[in-house]
């Protein structure tokens, strides 16, 4: 088969079927090479059940379920892709499936393939019948295997930093933005021009543009997690389409404070971090995430991600789709790094011309650390006191565990409110009077936020101050907006709440901390009550007490049964779902469902708290069979 193909530019435009053998002769000359097979060896005269598809247009996710579903038409098949190499091997139970795929097709007599084209695309699919066995993929391996954990120092990812409620709208609004085009991708520059080449700031010269308002929640956010770094001065906005990545590179040291974050929108795709040794490693991140760099990947560690479509996560073939990153920094107008890292920090002498020559100050630095180890390097931290790292370990171990909510508090907590909700409402409509006092004396005019606000019943205790509520039960909230068009709720995760720091003169939790089945969830859930607290507001906590009369406990974590009447249930329901997971007691006409509560016993909120910096107690009480304190900001 005569595949070198010399086209004449007239002859190209005379017949459009040339461009296709032109793109024809590319696409098998990637598959002879990668194959390590002749043409003639890989493709078969006669039909036979097997297929290849060349130039199967991976581009996209689009593309490869476009493909596949076409395939599919034909009968069962299995389709083994191999993405890096743009070529795909198809097998069919039987000769007829694979003749009427290439029948269906438009064939090119001559050279026998048929050709598969894409509605709005310059892009045809190839098949030629084939004997082989398989194809090896041209060694998909090319592609490293990325993880969704690693191990490196000073690095941290935080899983669903923000929700997709608020990914849509700050997306919207970032794409009603100015980009500025650079050769592989495009940018937005806020509070400070990034100096591509030197990857520095002018920090004389703040840029027109300040961070936007829009971006203010992400950015308070950041601000708070990097902590006691100031605040985040500086965004990069970049946007990657499946194909483009960013070099391997560090930010510089000078310009720029220690920790800086980098979250990315849309879709999740692997970076690549490289440390000054030569070790190599491989990250998803997912979208909506949030990666912190601090310390020694931050300072000495190169990032980068491959210009490809797909990635190779934990074995599985992802395929990029947009992505946009918002790297937030904070801009340091002093230029002075004082880091551990000297060998690349600017501040001590280092000088990026003469390390690309190989700094021989540095070749005998690496000498030194094989010597004594990386392990007794990380220890000497000058210019830090001993007590001043443990503060910042345990501040990144805090990082670290910005927790999620586990299938304990999602299956018997949020599952069965939104089960019970409006049997529930109906049994909770009268206020206790001592929360009705808290926010009758708060000043006419306070801000207060009712974080679990369930069915909304102190939403309307004081009309001369403006609440908000939230919940993670949809059905309690839509309870809420009957009662009252007025009532500005909204949906949101108690254990990172989607509102600015620093905004409440008040906020209470009533009935809410109780339903976190370990410590770290119930801290972490009464630091985000600080957090949107303004100094010198209160905030009011209701927690379950162990010691009631009501009901008896004989251990602290407990399933509360809850009896659902018939009336409130969906008979569908009650006779298939119900009847497998939950209990139904025929004489009471009830189902009964289990919320999971952790009972507190006297002095145990108190205990929880005195491990948590940033309040005092001002008042605590026992009332209607909860454990109450009243916290005043620092
Ligand atoms: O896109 C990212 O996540 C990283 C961007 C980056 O490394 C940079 O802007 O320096
Ligand atoms: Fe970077």
């Amino acid at each position: 088969m005569d595949l070198d193909i010399a086209i004449d530019a007239r002859e190209k435009v005379r017949n459009p079927t040339i461009k296709l053998n032109k793109k024809l002769a590319i696409a098998i000359g990637t598959l002879t090479k990668s194959e390590k097979k002749p043409f003639d060896e890989l493709v078969s005269q006669e039909p036979t059940n097997k297929l290849i598809a060349v130039h199967f247009g991976v581009g996209d996710q689009d593309d490869y379920n476009t493909i596949c579903n076409f395939v599919k038409q034909f009968g069962q098949n299995k389709v083994m892709i191999y993405p890096v190499r743009n070529y795909a091997f198809i097998e069919f139970q039987n000769i007829q499936q694979s003749l009427q795929l290439i029948q269906s097709l438009q064939i090119f007599e001559n050279i026998k393939y048929a050709s598969l084209k894409y509605p709005n695309k310059e892009r045809a699919t190839m098949f030629f019948y084939t004997n082989q066995q398989e194809l090896n993929g041209g060694g998909m391996c090319d592609i490293p295997n990325a993880m969704r954990q690693v191990n490196i120092p000073g690095l941290y990812l935080i899983h669903d930093f923000i929700t997709p409620e608020y990914e849509k709208y700050i997306m919207d609004l970032i794409d009603k933005q100015e980009w500025s085009k650079l050769k592989q991708r495009r940018v937005q520059h806020y509070g400070y021009e990034f100096i591509y080449g030197d990857n520095t700031v002018n920090v004389n010269k703040p840029a027109d543009k300040i961070i936007p308002d829009f971006l203010e929640d992400v950015r308070s956010k950041v601000s708070d997690l990097i902590k006691p770094q100031a605040e985040i001065n500086q965004l990069t906005i970049n946007e990657y389409l499946p194909g483009m990545g960013i070099p391997p590179h560090f930010d510089v040291h000078p310009p720029f404070h220690e920790k800086f974050v980098s979250i990315s929108l849309l879709s999740g795709l692997v970076m690549t971090f490289k440390s000054f040794k030569g070790e190599e490693q491989h990250l998803y991140l997912p979208p909506r995430s949030c990666a912190l760099f601090t310390g020694e990947v931050r300072f000495a560690w190169f990032h980068s991600i491959a210009s490809r479509k797909i990635d190779k996560v934990e074995g599985e073939t992802h395929f990029r789709s947009r992505r946009l990153s918002l790297t937030f920094r904070t801009i340091r107008n002093d230029l002075k790094c004082d880091c551990q890292y000297k060998f690349f920090c600017e501040s001590q002498g280092y000088n990026p011309q003469t390390m690309k020559n190989k700094n021989p100050l540095l070749q005998e630095y690496l000498a030194k650390l094989n010597q004594i180890g990386i392990q007794q390097d990380n220890k000497v931290v000058p210019n830090k006191t001993q007590e001043e790292i443990q503060l910042l370990q345990d501040q990144q171990q805090q990082l670290l565990q910005i927790p999620k909510a586990t299938e304990v508090e999602k299956k018997y907590v949020y599952e069965i409110y939104e089960k019970i909700a409006p049997h529930f409402s109906s049994t909770r409509y009268k206020p206790w009077p001592k929360i009705e006092q808290f926010l009758k004396s708060l000043e006419p005019g306070s801000l207060v936020a009712d974080v679990g606000c369930g069915n909304g019943k102190y939403l309307g205790s004081n009309p001369d101050i403006e609440m908000i509520g939230t919940d993670r039960s949809e059905n309690l909230l839509k309870i809420c907006k009957e009662k009252s068009d007025a009532y500005q709720v909204f949906s949101a995760d108690s254990l990172r709440l989607p509102l600015k720091s620093e905004m409440f003169d008040a906020v209470i939790s009533i009935a809410v901390i109780h339903h976190f089945s370990n410590k770290i969830l119930r801290q972490q859930a009464i630091r985000e009550l600080l957090r949107i607290c303004k100094s010198k507001g209160l905030i009011l906590i209701y927690v379950w007490a162990m010691e009631q009369e009501e009901k008896t406990f004989n251990e602290q974590d407990v399933f509360v049964p809850w009896n659902l009447q018939f009336k409130y249930e969906d008979e569908k329901v009650i006779n298939q779902e119900v009847q497998q997971q939950f209990k139904i007691d025929d004489q009471k006409k009830t189902v009964v469902y289990k919320r999971y509560y952790h009972v507190f016993k006297q002095g145990e909120i108190e205990e929880l708290l005195s491990e948590m910096p940033g309040f005092k107690i001002v008042n605590n009480y026992y009332d209607h069979a909860n454990w109450v304190v009243v916290l005043q900001k620092d």
